[in-house]
C-alpha cells in the first residue's frame, strides 16, 4: 500500500474548532490551517492509548492504508486524506472538510428524498463505488452515516475502516452494521464486491422511503428479516403506490440472497430508472444536490435551505440543536386519553403533571395569568404562518383548524414577549459587503460557502473593525439582531432566518478576543468583536451578561424552533376544549425552556460588562433600543439554553487546545505517521 504523505505537522499548526463527531475509535474536530492560507480540514485524532487498549490497531491502519490508496486516484466522492501526523498520545488524519455533514441527518430531517435527489445521490453513490472497486476495495460498510455531504452537497463516501482489499474472501469476522449487512455474510460467511452492491439497494429503498428495508426490533430479527428478503416491498400487498414502479423493480432486483444474481454496478447503471443519466458527464453527476431542483414541500423546503445556509460556526445543520427530529416511538392512544393529555404525551410533556401559566408577576405578587381565569391552553408562542423572519404574529385563519386560537390577551401577551430583550451587550461591529465588486449570486455559488474570501475579509478588515468605537447590540426574543447607529436602531438579521451564515473566528467573549461574523445570503457581512478592554461607555444596559453571545444566539434559536415545533404540533392536533379546562394549572419542563419566567417590574440591571460595579438603572425608552416592559431574568432554567451541548464549541475547542498544548511538549511529529502506525502495531501485538 502506499502511504500518504509524511509531513512535519503538529496540533498546534491548526486552529481546532468545534467537535464534528465521534468514531469507536476517534473523535474528530474541524480544524483551521494556520499556515495554509485558513484552509479547512477534518481532522480525525485518535488516542493512541485507546486504539491499542479497544484492540482497534487493525482498523486504524486499514483506514489509513485505504484512504491513502483512494486518495491517490483522487474521485469526487471520496473523503481525501491529505496526510496523517501524531505526536506522543494522539495520532492525527488531515481528511477533507464535508460541510454538509452526514446524508442520514439529511434524510432524517428531511423524512424522505424527494425521487430527484434519490437518483442523483444514487448514481453519485454508484460512481463512486465503482471507483473504489476498481482500486480493489470493497467498503464493507456502506450506509447513510458514511456518507458525508460537501458544502454544495456532493456525496462523499467516508469511514473505511472495515474496507478490506481481498475480494471474494471468507470475511474471518462480522463487519458492517445489521441493517445493511448482505445475506451472504450472515448465511456463509462471504463477501466480496455484490456485498456493497446490496448495500446500494438498501440505501436506494431508505432514500425514498426514510428507513432501511430491513430493520426488526433487535439485531436478530434484522438478519432473519434480511435472509428471509422479508421487506414491504417483497410483499405484494404492501408495494406502495406513490413511488415509482422503476424504483421497485431496481431495488428488488439488487435484493436477492444469491450474490452472483446480483446486478453488478455496471448493469445498474443500464436500468431504466437511470435511463436520463449520462454517467460520463462527471460535472453534471457530480453536482451537489443543492443545485438540483426538486418538488418540495414547504417543511422539506425549510429543511434545505437550513442544510444548506445556516452554516453556524461554518458548521452543517447537524451540529446546531434545531429541529432535531428525534424518532418517536408511535404513541399508544387510549380511549380514555382525552386528546389534549395525548398530545401532551407526543410532545414529551408529563400528563400527570397538569400544566400552568408560567407565572406573572406585578408588583411583586403572584398572579393568575393576564388577569383572568388561566386556561390551561399550552403556552405558545404562535408563530405566523410566514415563518419568524418578520417577527410579526398573525393569526392563523379560523377555518384553518380545529384549534381552539389563543384569545386576545394571550396573544397580547405573546406580542409582547416577542419584544423582549434576550441580551444586550457592548460589541465592536463592521458591516461590509460580501464581495467589494459586489455579491455574486448565481445559482452555481449560491449554495457554496466560501471559507477563504471571508478568511481574507477578516485579515483585510482586523484592524478597520478594532478601531471602531463599541455600540451597543441587541438580540430580541423574536430573533432580531439590531445595533445602534447614529442614534437609531439598526437591524442586521433575525437569527432565525434560514438564510443565515454564522462564523466563528475563534471568537472568545470572556478573553475579549477573536470575531464573530454574520453573513446573509452572500451579500453582507457583519463582523463582530468584543472591545479590547471593557468599555465604560454609557451605551445602554447590558443583559445576560454571563450569556456569551453565540450560546445565546442559539438560545433565541432553539426558542423559536421550540415554538415553531409546538405550534406544528398545536396545528395537527385538534385539542379537546373541555380536557384542557378541566386540567389544574402547574408549569412543565417545555414549557420553562420555552418560555422563561418573566418580570414585569422596571428592573435594576448590574453591567459589570461596563466596568460598573453599581447597579445601573435602566435607561429610558428615549436612549435605549426599543424593548418594553418585561425583561427576562436570569433563572435557572435558561442555563439550559445557555449552553445546549454540540453547541459549547469554544469550551471543547479549547479543552482541545489546551490538552494538546500540555501534551506535546515532548512532541515528535517529524517521525511521521507511518513509524508511528508501526509501532502501534508493534505493541499491540504484544
Ligand atoms: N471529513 C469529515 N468531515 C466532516 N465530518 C466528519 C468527517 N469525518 C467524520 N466526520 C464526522 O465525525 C463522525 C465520526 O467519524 P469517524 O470516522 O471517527 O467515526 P465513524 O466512522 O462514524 O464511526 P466508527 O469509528 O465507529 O466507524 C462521523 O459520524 C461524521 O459525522
Amino acid at each position: 500500500m502506499c502511504s500518504v504523505p509524511t509531513v512535519k505537522r503538529s496540533p498546534q499548526d491548526f486552529v481546532f474548532k468545534q467537535e464534528l463527531g465521534r468514531g469507536s475509535y476517534s473523535t474528530v474536530f474541524k480544524a483551521i490551517d494556520r499556515s495554509d492560507s485558513g484552509r479547512v480540514y477534518a481532522i480525525k485524532v485518535c488516542s493512541k492509548q485507546h486504539i491499542i487498549r479497544e484492540g482497534k490497531v487493525k482498523y486504524v491502519t486499514i483506514e489509513k492504508n485505504t484512504l491513502s490508496l483512494l486518495t491517490r486516484a483522487r474521485h469526487p466522492g471520496i473523503v481525501k486524506l491529505h496526510y496523517t501526523f501524531h505526536d506522543e498520545k494522539n495520532l492525527y488524519f488531515v481528511l477533507d472538510y464535508a460541510a454538509g455533514g452526514e446524508l442520514l441527518s439529511l434524510l432524517h430531517r428531511m423524512g424522505t428524498f424527494s425521487e430527484i435527489w434519490s437518483r442523483h445521490l444514487t448514481c453519485q453513490l454508484i460512481d463512486a463505488v465503482e471507483f473504489i472497486h476498481s482500486q480493489g476495495v470493497i467498503h464493507r460498510d456502506l450506509k447513510p452515516e458514511n456518507l458525508l455531504l460537501s458544502s454544495d452537497g456532493r456525496l462523499m463516501i467516508t469511514d473505511f475502516g472495515t474496507a478490506t482489499t481481498s475480494g471474494g474472501s471468507q470475511c474471518s469476522s462480522f463487519v458492517g452494521t445489521a441493517e445493511y449487512v448482505c445475506p451472504e455474510l450472515l448465511l456463509h460467511n462471504q463477501c466480496d464486491f455484490s456485498s456493497d452492491v446490496w448495500a446500494v439497494g438498501c440505501m436506494i429503498y431508505q432514500f425514498v422511503q426514510g428507513k432501511p428495508p430491513f430493520r426488526g426490533d433487535n439485531e436478530l430479527q434484522t438478519f432473519e428479516r434480511t435472509v428471509a428478503l422479508d421487506y414491504p416491498w417483497n410483499h405484494p400487498n404492501t408495494t406502495p403506490k406513490n413511488i415509482n414502479p422503476l424504483i421497485i423493480r431496481l431495488t428488488r432486483r439488487i435484493l436477492v440472497i444469491d450474490p452472483t444474481l446480483r446486478p453488478t454496478l455496471s448493469e445498474i447503471k443500464l436500468d431504466k430508472w437511470f435511463e436520463t443519466v449520462d454517467w460520463y458527464n462527471k460535472d453534471l453527476l457530480w453536482r451537489g444536490i443543492w443545485q438540483i431542483q426538486q418538488p418540495v414541500s414547504r417543511s422539506n423546503r425549510q429543511m434545505m435551505l437550513c442544510n444548506r445556509q445556516l452554516h453556524v460556526i461554518d458548521t452543517p445543520l447537524r451540529n446546531i440543536p434545531i429541529t432535531k427530529q428525534k424518532k418517536k416511538k408511535p404513541a399508544k392512544i387510549s380511549n380514555t386519553t382525552s386528546s389534549i393529555v395525548e398530545w401532551r404525551k407526543r410532545l414529551g410533556i408529563s400528563v400527570s403533571e397538569p400544566m400552568v401559566q408560567p407565572e406573572i408577576t406585578s408588583n411583586g405578587t403572584s398572579s393568575p395569568a393576564f388577569g383572568k381565569p388561566t386556561p390551561s391552553l399550552p403556552k405558545l408562542n404562535i408563530r405566523n404562518t410566514n415563518g419568524i423572519a418578520n417577527g410579526k404574529i398573525s393569526t392563523p385563519p379560523s377555518s384553518a383548524s380545529p384549534i381552539d386560537m389563543p384569545d386576545n390577551t394571550i396573544r397580547n401577551e405573546i406580542l409582547a414577549q416577542d419584544s423582549l430583550v434576550l441580551k444586550q451587550g457592548c460589541v465592536n461591529i463592521f458591516e461590509i459587503p460580501y464581495r467589494l465588486d459586489g455579491p455574486d449570486m448565481s445559482l452555481e455559488t449560491y449554495g457554496k460557502v466560501d471559507n477563504e474570501l471571508i478568511t481574507q475579509l477578516v485579515l483585510r478588515h482586523e484592524l478597520e473593525l478594532k478601531s471602531r468605537a463599541p455600540t451597543l447590540l441587541t438580540l430580541f426574543k423574536d430573533g432580531t439582531l439590531s445595533y445602534r447607529s447614529d442614534n437609531s436602531s439598526k437591524h442586521i438579521i433575525n437569527i432565525g432566518d434560514h438564510n443565515l451564515s454564522m462564523y466563528d473566528f475563534d471568537f472568545n467573549e470572556r478573553e475579549r478576543t477573536g470575531f464573530l461574523i454574520l453573513e446573509k445570503y452572500k451579500v453582507k457581512i457583519w463582523f463582530i468583536s468584543i472591545p479590547d478592554r471593557p468599555s465604560s461607555t454609557t451605551l445602554g444596559v447590558s443583559k445576560n451578561d454571563d450569556e456569551e453571545w453565540v450560546a445565546c444566539f442559539f438560545r433565541a434559536r432553539q426558542l423559536m424552533e421550540d415554538q415553531e415545533q409546538l405550534n406544528d404540533k398545536f396545528k395537527e392536533i385538534s385539542i379537546d376544549k373541555k380536557a384542557v379546562q378541566t386540567q389544574p394549572s402547574r408549569t412543565t419542563d417545555l414549557e420553562k425552556r420555552v418560555k422563561p419566567r418573566i418580570t414585569h417590574s422596571p428592573r435594576v440591571v448590574s453591567s459589570p460588562a461596563f466596568g460598573s460595579s453599581a447597579p445601573t438603572q435602566r435607561k429610558t425608552s428615549a436612549t435605549r433600543s426599543p424593548i418594553t416592559s418585561p425583561t427576562i431574568g436570569h433563572s435557572p432554567t435558561m442555563r439550559k439554553y445557555a449552553a445546549p451541548q454540540n453547541m459549547v464549541i469554544s469550551s471543547s475547542r479549547y479543552e482541545v487546545l489546551n490538552s494538546l498544548k500540555a501534551n506535546t511538549a515532548n512532541d515528535d511529529a517529524s517521525s511521521g505517521a507511518s513509524a508511528a502506525f508501526k509501532s502501534l502495531q508493534k505493541k499491540s501485538s504484544k
